[in-house]
């Protein structure tokens, strides 16, 4: 027999942030019986002994008085030092630009997070993530979130059936501002709160300084691809395929990017202007891929994918092999698709799932 909403208990994961507020609100409005949880995952407590985790606590805490649910806090700082802190840093020493978000969502809000929400006799988990799940076919699909300009499917790609069982998102058929209007109208004391940017763990600091106080920096050369000795890097790990601003090249003529990285000779390869054709690619190779669908059995699947968050839908055919990879033909080349990233598949709405790029295929 199916539960009542009274009878459900909802576990929502708190962020401080409007999203989960509203969340967790429309919870309450639908009779659940609602748990505010606040998941400290990271000391950034400063030299002068502030923390941003405790300002964002102060803010779960006054949203759900103001809402009239319970809250607690759980703290996963040493499985997320394990799970994704170290996956990230192992990355970026092995030249590649990691996606810490989709291991978060994969490893610890529908891992750690369900288990323990589970264990305090959660129904559900919900987050105020931009997606939607459904029931099609005895099978739990990943939709898009309604609000295409926040869509969070691409970072909840390597999901499985059983962690999208337990997921409730509240939000995802809600536009953003949709969302913001219902916490003005509610009062909710986050309701003009800004949004949060970048990785979490790093927030607002500037990047080379948060990645140097943990990997070592080899400061190399900058060549051309006809190896011409351009400039000099700080460090392979700190840039990214695609890149142009940081790269300290001037002159005149088109800016420069960043083509290629040899890890072995510790060589940055960057060239002139945004077209240049070691830009392009024309597929690649996924690991580590995830069908959120058990039933998905064909070898050879057209869809669309796409290879960085806020990227239009780009049309591709995978080919699965047996190993389990696959490979990613774009139908049109594609500029500075950079592995350690997520590529991401969908069929219209519906996400199919992901993988890391692990190489990609020039022309
Ligand atoms: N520290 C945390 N504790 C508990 N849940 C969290 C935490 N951080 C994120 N979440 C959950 O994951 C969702 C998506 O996280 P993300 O970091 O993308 O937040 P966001 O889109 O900025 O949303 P919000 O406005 O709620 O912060 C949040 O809405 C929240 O439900």
């Amino acid at each position: 027999m199916t539960k009542t909403p009274e009878e459900t208990r909802v576990i929502c994961g708190m962020s401080g942030g409007v999203d989960s507020s509203v969340t967790a609100l429309l919870l309450k409005q639908q009779g659940y019986d609602v748990i505010g949880v606040f998941m400290k995952n990271w000391d950034d407590t400063d030299e002068f002994g502030h923390c941003t985790a405790e300002d964002d606590y102060h803010d779960v805490r006054r949203v759900c008085e103001h809402i009239g649910i319970p809250y607690y806090t759980v703290n996963f700082e040493k499985e997320y030092m394990e799970k994704v802190f170290q996956y990230f840093l192992d990355e970026y020493r092995s030249g590649r630009t990691p996606n810490p978000d989709v291991m978060c969502n994969r490893e610890i809000k529908f891992g750690e997070f369900l288990e323990k929400a589970l264990e305090l006799g959660a129904d559900y988990i919900a987050t105020g993530h931009y997606a939607q799940v459904r029931l099609a076919d005895g099978e739990y699909q990943l939709l898009r979130g309604a609000d295409s300009n926040k869509d969070q499917t691409y970072f909840l790609n390597a999901l499985n059936q059983y962690q999208l069982s337990k997921a409730m998102f509240p939000i995802g058929h809600l536009t953003k501002p949709q969302v913001r209007q219902i916490a003005l109208d509610a009062n909710l004391p986050t309701a003009r709160k800004k949004d949060s940017t970048g990785i979490c763990f790093i927030g607002e600091k500037n990047f080379r300084e948060f990645l140097r106080n943990y990997l070592p920096a080899q400061p190399g050369e900058m060549r051309t691809t006809s190896e011409e000795v351009v400039g000099r890097h700080e460090g392979l790990m700190y840039y990214t395929l695609g890149q142009r601003h940081g790269l300290g090249l001037g002159g005149a003529g088109d800016p420069w990017f960043v083509v290629d990285k040899d890890l072995e000779r510790n060589i940055l390869y960057v060239e002139r202007g945004s077209d240049h054709p070691r830009l392009h690619s024309k597929g690649l190779l996924a690991t580590n891929v995830n069908w959120i669908s058990q039933k998905e059995t064909r070898d050879i699947i057209k869809c669309t994918a796409k290879f960085r968050y806020r990227q239009p839908d780009q049309g591709v055919t995978v080919h699965r092999k047996p190993d389990g990879t696959c490979e990613v033909i774009f139908d049109e080349l594609q500029k500075a698709v950079t592995p350690g990233q997520a590529v991401v598949f969908y069929d219209g709405e519906v996400c199919l799932g992901g993988g890391t790029i692990d190489k990609v295929y020039r022309e």
